[in-house]
């Protein structure tokens, strides 16, 4: 049976079930107002990121300071499986020394709207292309790969952006890339450029999507339905202001959409410790909503759901936590649970009680509940005393169907 949340099988554009990561945690995600990484804080983040399994690596701007050139040079030489790049501004200046660093790939970026036309580098569309044309051939001429981005694509008028697209896919750079650079963009003008521009250019497409209206995400899966191949993100999302698509969160969408390639080519068990060595880097905490490892992103709590989820968990549940090395939680104690959840946990402390028991049991624990906020022990407590108070002949024990055995017991 085809997957309802996948492509449409008849969406022939779709790389949904082949896309690749640039992961941006050391590049986008050392422009968080937080970060500040050590040389081997980098090598450490690099090294958990290659065993995750992405495709590539990006490090910030070797021109940014002596220390980044360095680092980008030590990160090079681990001879790690994911694809080196370092990120520079479309000037020569920054090409010379990129190409020096040993990495495997260049991200040139040049801002093409009005806003940063003006205001940011003062250049018009014809010196950009000249410049982008110029940085190419260059870095191309050294054998390294080369992706070539326009900065605030979306407010970028999409004739100008077009033309540069056809020149610079026409000389042979290995991407271009589409940014999101404010993020202003919605799902359906990310589906209508990338399939504009999937329609101008041979080569691969890659995305780039802030996350200020919190479409990040939802930006990224569009841009594969559409036919980009490649998706930037970081770990936690971590970036300029609140960030880019988020790795986590993009792993969620995706092993929604196909689960096999998703467990196939990342290891998601170590998503976790991935996303706490960035947190504690960074010193942030893993937010309590954050898909997959958020503390309660597999906690049920309400009794109509737990009901379900113990009857089947795919219920409630379009992400299965084993396939992340966690476990689900049915959160019992409060008021809005149900005997369902009551009989679940009366079964684990090995007590036994009819289902009328556990009814009269789960209105008791209501009632409390409706006064306090309970904790497990509470719970557990208002079970035990319920149970040690039932007389013999109440108690489901006493009925059980081997009353021999446990008569020799005693
Ligand atoms: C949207 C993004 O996230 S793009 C990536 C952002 N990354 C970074 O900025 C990396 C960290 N940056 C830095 O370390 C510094 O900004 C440097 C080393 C790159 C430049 O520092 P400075 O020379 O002091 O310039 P400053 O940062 O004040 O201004 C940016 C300069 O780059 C130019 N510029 C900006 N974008 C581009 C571009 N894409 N291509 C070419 N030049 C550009 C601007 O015109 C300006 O040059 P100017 O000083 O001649 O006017
Ligand atoms: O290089 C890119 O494609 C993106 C640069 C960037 O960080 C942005 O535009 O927000
Ligand atoms: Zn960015």
């Amino acid at each position: 049976m085809s997957n309802p949340y996948g492509p449409n099988p008849g969406d022939y554009l779709s790389n949904v079930r082949s896309f690749q990561l640039i992961e941006s945690t050391l590049r986008e995600g050392e422009q968080f107002a937080n970060a500040f990484f050590s040389t081997e804080k980098k090598i450490e983040i690099a090294k958990a990121l290659d065993d995750f399994g992405v495709d590539y690596i990006e490090l910030t701007s070797p021109v940014a300071s002596e220390q980044s050139r360095l680092d980008c040079e030590a990160i090079c030489k681990l001879g790690l499986k994911a694809k080196i790049l370092t990120h520079i501004r479309c000037h020569m200046d920054d090409a010379r020394v990129a190409v020096e660093t040993g990495v495997d790939g260049v991200d040139v970026v040049i801002g093409t709207s009005s806003f940063l036309r003006e205001y940011s580098h003062g250049k018009d569309m014809s010196y950009i292309t000249n410049s982008a044309v110029e940085v190419i051939e260059f870095v191309k001429s050294k054998g390294i790969e080369i992706r070539f981005s326009s900065e605030d694509s979306f407010r970028s008028d999409i004739v100008d952006l077009l033309n540069i697209y056809r020149t610079v896919d026409k000389i042979g750079v290995n991407r271009v890339g589409i940014a999101d650079t404010v993020g202003c963009a919605n799902p359906r003008q990310v589906y209508e450029l990338v399939k504009t521009l999937k329609s101008v250019v041979s080569c691969d497409i890659e995305c780039h999507f802030h996350n200020d209206t919190g479409c990040a995400i939802a930006n990224a899966y569009t841009a594969l339905e559409a036919g980009a191949k490649l998706i930037d993100v970081s770990v936690l999302g971590i970036g300029e202001r609140n960030g880019i698509t988020p790795l986590g969160g993009l792993m969620a969408r995706m092993i929604a959409a196909d689960r096999e390639y998703v467990l196939g080519k990342y290891k998601l068990h170590k998503l976790r410790d991935l996303e706490n060595l960035v947190a504690d880097a960074v010193q942030v905490n893993v937010p309590f909503n954050n898909p997959i490892t958020g503390f309660c992103a597999f906690t049920h709590k309400a009794g109509i759901h737990a009901k379900a989820i113990l009857a089947n968990p795919s219920t409630y549940e379009i992400l299965n936590p084993a396939d992340f090395g966690l476990t689900r939680y049915i959160h019992f104690a409060n008021r809005l649970t149900g005997w369902n959840a009551i009989k679940s946990r009366v079964d684990q402390l090995n007590l036994n009680l009819t289902d009328d028991q556990c009814k009269e049991v789960t209105a008791k624990i209501k009632l409390m509940g409706d006064i306090r906020p309970l904790n497990i022990d509470d719970v557990d407590s208002i079970i035990k005393d319920f149970h040690a108070d039932l007389k013999p002949s109440e108690d489901k024990s006493e009925q059980s169907e081997e009353p021999e055995v446990k008569k020799q017991k005693v």
